[in-house]
């Protein structure tokens, strides 16, 4: 539904998006992840077709952006960062005028007003003028907008931004329902996000695309993935600590409390090579030199580890 191949955007010698590369289809929900400046905004700009590339090409429902971009902006809603929204109307006023602009009126406005309303559980506040709203009913009220039109390709920049903690998880479900039948982007700093409302994800670094894999493949991709946390008692500390680093396959362990008689830390694997019997082998390391084995579990990988390993926030 959406493809984007080799997309550049230079700002005069700042190159902000360098190469960028990815498809979505009707039923994934892409997220789009990096530190400030990375280069997230400017990428969907361009697939919204606000920005002109400087290189690289654009495609929405097999429709060419550069070539016919009003017919392509057709079949997208989009909610920019930071969206501004001031207006004396009413919310279901507001929406009518979002659903006039796309070329709906009569019945077909009334029933994208109501369908909106309903979507974006704005219908408590459908008769209240949009200036007197609540953060929270303002920005479900800027969705709404985007989704006016029922488009088939959605792109949300920042969507769960400033939003209390009840109002992300009601708008993280949202995105994931409307996921069913659309292509989403979306871009947000909040790892648990992409766990809980993305089938797949891209982390953006400096305007190159630096990892692109499901929640669980970049995970699984994570420096401390595989690592198995231990609390051995039954020999001093160091000599614990020293034999588990003789396993083959471990590179290092790391200690949290190393005393005499007990140890406590996490083994962790070389990044090559298969590490499922990691724990066994540790188990078994220690039934021969008769330890006491209080703790023994294989972490998952963690994506703020992976973030931070592919990362860096320096970014203007
Ligand atoms: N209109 C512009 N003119 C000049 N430079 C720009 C412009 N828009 C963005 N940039 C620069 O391009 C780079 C990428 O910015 P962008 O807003 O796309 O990052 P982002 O990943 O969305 O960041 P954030 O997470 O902070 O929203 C930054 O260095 C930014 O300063």
């Amino acid at each position: 539904m959406i493809q984007v191949k080799d997309l550049r955007k230079e700002f005069g010698t700042k190159v902000a998006v360098d190469g960028v590369t990815f498809n979505v289809e009707k039923g994934e929900v892409l997220g789009f992840l990096g530190p400030n400046g990375a280069g997230k905004s400017t990428s969907m700009r361009m697939v919204t077709g606000y920005y002109l590339p400087t290189a690289g090409s654009i495609r929405v429902g097999g429709i060419d952006m550069l070539e016919e971009p009003e017919k392509a902006k057709r079949l997208i809603g989009y909610l920019p960062e930071n969206a501004p929204l001031y207006s004396d109307m009413s919310v279901s006023g507001f929406l009518g005028f979002c659903a006039e602009m796309r070329g709906l009126y009569g019945y077909a406005r009334a029933r994208a007003v109501d369908k909106a309303l309903e979507t974006c559980f704005l219908e408590p506040v459908r008769n209240q003028s949009v200036d007197t709203l609540s953060k929270g009913f303002r920005h479900r009220t800027c969705l709404a907008q985007s989704i006016i039109h029922d488009p088939e390709v959605l792109i949300l920049d920042e969507p769960t931004d400033g939003l209390d903690p009840n109002q992300k998880h009601e708008v993280r479900n949202l995105i994931k329902r409307m996921g069913e039948t659309k292509a989403i982007i979306f871009s947000t700093h909040i790892l648990e996000e992409v766990e809980s409302a993305c089938s797949r994800a891209i982390i953006i670094d400096r305007g190159k695309i630096v990892a692109d894999g499901t929640p669980d493949q970049l995970k699984r991709r994570a420096p401390g993935a595989d690592a198995v946390r231990v609390v051995i008692l039954g020999a001093s500390g160091a000599a614990i600590r020293e034999e588990l680093g003789k396993i083959s396959g471990v590179d290092k362990v790391e200690s949290t409390a190393a005393e005499d008689g007990r140890f406590a830390g996490r083994v962790l694997p070389s990044r090559q090579g298969n590490h499922e019997g990691l724990s066994r082998e540790i188990a078994s390391l220690a039934q021969a030199k008769a330890w006491k084995v209080e703790e023994l579990h294989r972490e998952e990988g963690r994506l703020d580890e992976m973030f931070r390993a592919l990362t860096r926030s320096d970014t203007a």
